[in-house]
């Protein structure tokens, strides 16, 4: 196990920042700690690297205890949102500093420094512009100069606070790829903050879901959106539509009408208020007179690339909600605006409805 977050609590003032967190992140993974703005991502993050103190519990890297380590001991590398560069330093130099600045007996040779330099820059593919200065690369450039800086010193763990966050859709996108390839090639325990859950599902080995300073669910991509553990997960994952009711044997009784289909209904009870989420690739849409189903009207037909959104308003019992369903070309053919359907689940999973 690389790394190990038992029992951590933190408060700033009254708030609960941080929750009873016990984690472990395995030997040269990838994690992604996911969440909402203020959900408790970077204080996580900065207890790890030792830049905060935890109010109670212990973080073990490699099996030694760090709680009381300073941050320097820790042997971590940090990549952060607005990694501030030494602007009067070329690229080359920025890589260099970290080796430049080590007690006299740990500093490597001039030569070999030059060595690594260029190994690492010849990785984040930016050897071009070693004798640039900061000001003349392009965000994404700059951000890979502060990840071969950070990985420099060989340290045993990464941390990256939302590395791509200033960057635009398109480079972001490129860069995360790109960072999933350098991990597969390097492997060094690394975790990245993020609040984009595609980015998540699309880079890590394991996410961690995170809610109001708790753990929520950690599992790989495909365990979190197949099988969320709770109705916070199923919703920050991807849209889902609700549909609020009384478990029934049918399904979920919403008024009158039956939102049908096999529905998971874990344990809850008959007859208890429920919320049905059922993802919009989950919703089948049947004409009118098709028995069951919820009643709606569809109000937008949206061409998505090869898919087609289809927007919905429900009438009777759902009045005014909005639904969305996904669809292929070929089965938006029979659908138009304006005309009344009727929705049914496909699969679905039913949550306890606390608000009523
Ligand atoms: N130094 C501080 N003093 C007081 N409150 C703080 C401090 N740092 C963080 N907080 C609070 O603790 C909570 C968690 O903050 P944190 O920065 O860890 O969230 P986050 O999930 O990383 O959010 P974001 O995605 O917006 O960066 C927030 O409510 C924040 O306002």
């Amino acid at each position: 196990m690389s790394i190990q977050v038992q029992q951590l609590n933190k408060h700033f003032n009254q708030y609960a920042a941080l929750a009873d967190i016990n984690l472990d992140f395995h030997d040269g993974e990838l994690v992604a700690l996911l969440g909402p703005s203020g959900c408790g991502k970077t204080t996580l993050l900065r207890i790890i690297a030792g830049l905060e103190q935890a109010d109670s519990g212990s973080v073990i890297i490699r099996g030694e205890d760090a709680s009381d380590l300073h941050v320097r001991e820790r042997n971590v590398g940090f990549v952060f949102q607005h990694y501030a560069l030494f602007r009067h330093m070329t690229v080359f130099e920025n890589v260099a500093f970290g080796l430049r600045v080590k007690s006299r007996s740990e500093r490597p040779a001039e030569a070999a420094i030059r060595v690594r330099v260029k190994e690492l820059l010849d990785l984040v593919q930016l050897s071009h512009v070693a004798e640039r200065y900061p000001t003349q690369l392009s965000g994404g450039q700059r951000q890979r100069v502060a990840l071969a800086r950070a990985l420099a010193v060989q340290p045993k763990v990464l941390l990256l606070d939302e590395p791509f966050g200033a960057l635009d859709a398109q480079v972001r996108k490129e860069l995360r790829r790109w960072l999933r390839e350098l991990h597969d090639e390097l492997h060094v325990t690394s975790l990245f903050v993020t609040h984009d859950q595609e980015e998540a599902l699309e880079v890590a080995d394991r996410v961690v879901l995170m809610n109001a300073g708790r753990v929520e669910q950690i599992g790989t991509p495909a365990e979190v959106y197949d099988q969320p553990a709770s109705s916070f997960v199923h919703s920050f994952l991807g849209s889902v539509n609700q549909f609020r009711g009384r478990v029934a044997e049918q399904g979920l009784g919403i008024g009158e009408q039956w939102l049908g289909g096999p529905i998971s209904a874990h344990h809850l009870a008959q007859g208890s208020a429920a919320i049905a989420y059922v993802r919009p690739h989950e919703l089948e849409i049947l004409p009118a007179d098709a028995p069951g189903g919820i009643s709606a009207t569809i109000t937008r037909l949206l061409p998505m690339g090869p898919r087609i959104r289809v927007e919905l308003r429900g009438n009777g019992d759902t009045n005014g909600a909005h639904f969305e369903a996904e669809l292929s070309k070929e089965e938006a053919k029979a659908f138009t605006s304006g005309q009344g359907v009727r929705l049914v689940a496909k699969q679905a999973q039913l949550y306890p409805d606390y608000q009523i």
